[in-house]
């Protein structure tokens, strides 16, 4: 005898699932040593840090390529800017290695025989070449930000749009996938932002080679030998710069996870929704100080960096500087041994210094270049996986209406749930002009069920014919569009009361007035908009100064109205009424069951309130993807199945004094 057949017996708990008692105390976060270390391997830290891991000759043979891709992603946003760029910045770093050389004119002519006043006077037309030339190179590098300012925000938007367009076109399936979501918001945050700074970076790493490239030239002319003697003192101080900006590239990775970790107790801190249970479940103390926790290791963190920047930057400094020492004594000897003029000595001294502030920029910019590019190949990855999981397109599309839809031994799994399929040969007859019901338990199909009748998504196994063709043979897109979703969790459209209507039809701004009247009468939501402030044309979200929140039941109503504006030839009602009060619930099913569009609709109704479903022309019972019983309601209540059990279950908690029926499912 299960308890509910015992005199005034009670519904059973739910079984437990041999789940084990959770520990007594648990960190909030993980401890301080490797609190950084856990969120290093979060989703969207995949490539933080990432130059500073990867050999120098690995990146090196990578820059080719990368530059190519960006002048690809650059050409296709805006081929007149990226011409601008390229020539201006060509231009600039001839200039700038002119003006090297005009510098070297300057000194030869202040260095040679004669009486002051001549050599200063002899030194003039080399001095205005040299202003002219830092001018001419001033004009050259303002037009190369100002093309660069134009270039980027445009790959950038080309980007956003492409990407937009693609992640809300894909497929359901590929959004339950979960890495699909985690590869989407990766793609999101840092795909597009550093995809958009890789423009500048591969500029100021094509800039500084070229400035490397012009102070090495003027050298060569100065003396052959002087070229091994930059190289011979650049390398260091390039080893030094490698050594540091690896340091500081994983010094800012560490830095940021400590901040990431912190930000989500702000968030919670700080977030509308949270609000009123952050302060009824006195969870805010807790929050608080996992926070100031956070806070405090942050600070310390913060110290530590600042002492190994501060290390890394003297040692850095040191070797440069010593490679400096050491190249200009091998300069002094080459000009006391009369190899080299004094002027072109001092010229050398110049093209040195620009060669190593050159070579800082290089490795720095390398560095950036290749991470950046890391994340935009990433991005760009997500884009073809997007592009491969669009929905199905045949080039055929369904005529409009739809007399009778069957279904056939149906079968499907959802990806990655292989454990047990969500329909097992599932088979049916909807006919125009009639209410359909799915009943049955959690979890045992009926949602499923109908997004599969929808053309979300496609069957494993066994067909959907609508008027007898097969939907696989038309564009999942045709079936969509026929069918009117109402969902168990509508979205709350932080738009106007209007546009949270006529949504389900395409637009936010246009409305069918008499048509969105109808949706707003039918599904009870007009009492609601009348009571608005600026009735249609309320925003409904608190976000907006003159904004409503509204109760989950009226905005319950919302979705159903959406529903019935979209007026499709097949609407569907997944637990639709849940949380309306009785009244509305009423004039809902009214509308639904008995409403004008009736007689050329399908309409399918999910729902656990058995007393709204006796009025459908067909119930389907569904248990674990499969269906056990089917008829209208007097024939299951006849039949004394499951329907019956459940129907009876519910029944009896209106009249308090009459037994439970049975829980357990009859199949
Ligand atoms: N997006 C999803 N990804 C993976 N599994 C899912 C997904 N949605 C539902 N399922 C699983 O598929 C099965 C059927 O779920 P479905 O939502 O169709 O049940 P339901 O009968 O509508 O339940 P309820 O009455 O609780 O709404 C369940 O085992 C559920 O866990």
């Amino acid at each position: 005898m299960t308890d509910a057949e015992q005199p005034g017996g009670t519904v059973p708990p739910p079984r437990d699932g041999d789940l084990p008692l959770p520990p007594a105390s648990a960190p909030a976060a993980p401890a301080e040593g490797d609190l950084g270390d856990e969120l290093a391997e979060a989703y969207w830290a995949t490539y933080d840090g990432a130059a500073a891991r990867t050999s120098l000759w690995t990146i090196l043979g990578r820059l080719p390529g990368i530059g190519r891709r960006v002048l690809v992603l650059a050409w296709r946003a805006d081929r007149r800017a990226t011409a601008a760029v390229v020539v201006l910045q060509l231009v600039s770093a001839t200039t700038a290695s002119f003006g090297l050389l005009a510098s070297v004119g300057v000194l030869q002519a202040l260095f040679a025989q004669g009486a002051t006043p001549d050599r200063v006077r002899s030194a003039l037309p080399s001095l205005a070449l040299v202003v002219g030339l830092l001018m001419a190179r001033a004009v050259m590098d303002a037009g190369v930000t100002l093309f660069q300012e134009r270039l980027t925000p445009t790959v950038r938007r080309l980007l956003e749009t492409e990407f937009l367009q693609l992640t809300a076109g894909v497929a359901l399936e590929a959004v339950d996938d979960a890495t699909w979501s985690d590869d989407a918001h990766r793609a999101h945050d840092r795909g597009l932002y550093f995809a958009q700074q890789s423009i500048a970076q591969v500029l100021e790493l094509a800039s500084a080679l070229m400035g490397l490239a012009g102070a090495a030239s003027v050298l060569t002319y100065l003396h052959p030998l002087l070229l091994p003697l930059l190289i011979a003192s650049v390398i260091p101080q390039g080893l030094a710069s490698v050594r540091s900006a690896r340091a500081q590239f994983l010094s800012q990775v560490r830095h940021s996870t400590l901040r990431r970790r912190m930000q989500i107790f702000s968030w919670l801190l700080l977030d509308e929704d949270a609000a009123a249970e952050l302060r009824s479940s006195t969870a805010a103390a807790a929050l608080l100080a996992e926070h100031q926790r956070l806070a405090v290791t942050i600070e310390r963190e913060e110290a530590r960096l600042g002492r190994e920047a501060a290390r890394t930057g003297l040692v850095g400094r040191a070797v440069g500087g010593l490679a400096t020492g050491l190249t200009y004594a091998a300069l002094a000897w080459m000009t006391i041994r009369g190899w080299l003029p004094l002027s072109s000595g001092g010229a050398a001294v110049l093209a040195v210094r620009t060669s190593q502030s050159a070579l800082t920029r290089i490795v720095l910019a390398t560095h950036h270049a290749y991470e950046y590019a890391l994340w935009t190949s990433d991005l760009e990855a997500f884009l073809d996986q997007c592009r491969a999981r669009l929905p199905r397109r045949t080039g055929r599309t369904l005529p409009s209406g739809v007399r009778v839809i069957t279904v056939e031994d149906l079968t499907f799994t959802y990806p990655g749930q292989d454990a047990r399929p969500a329909l097992d040969g599932v088979s049916m007859r909807l006919a125009a002009g009639s209410t359909v019901a799915f009943v049955g338990a959690n979890g045992s199909g009926k949602s499923t069920m109908s997004k599969l009748l929808a053309g979300l998504y496609v069957p494993d196994s066994g067909t959907i014919r609508w008027d007898g063709t097969d939907i696989m043979d038309v564009d999942a897109e045709s079936i969509q569009a026929q069918v009117a979703m109402v969902l168990q969790d509508p979205v709350q459209w932080p738009l106007s009361a209007a546009a949270n209507i006529t949504i389900s039809a395409g637009s936010i701004t246009e409305a069918e007035p008499e048509r969105a009247h109808l949706a707003a009468v039918e599904s009870g939501a007009a009492p609601v908009i009348a009571g608005l402030p600026r009735q249609w044309a309320t925003p409904l979200s608190r976000r907006f100064k003159t904004g409503r929140q509204l109760s989950g039941g009226n905005w319950a109503k919302f979705a159903v109205a959406r529903g019935l504006y979209k007026k499709a030839p097949v609407l569907v009602l997944d637990e639709p009424t849940a949380s309306m009060d009785p009244r509305a619930e009423h004039a809902v099913y009214r509308a639904v069951l008995r409403g004008q569009h009736r007689a050329d609709r399908i309409t399918v109704l999910i729902s656990h309130r058995l007393a709204s479903v006796v009025e459908c022309d067909r119930i389907y019972v569904f248990h674990h993807g499969r269906i056990i019983e089917e008829g209208d309601h007097a024939t299951l209540m006849r039949r004394g199945g499951e329907y019956a059990a459940m129907f009876t279950l519910q029944a009896a908690a209106y009249q308090p004094m009459a037994p439970h029926a049975s829980e357990e499912p009859r199949p």
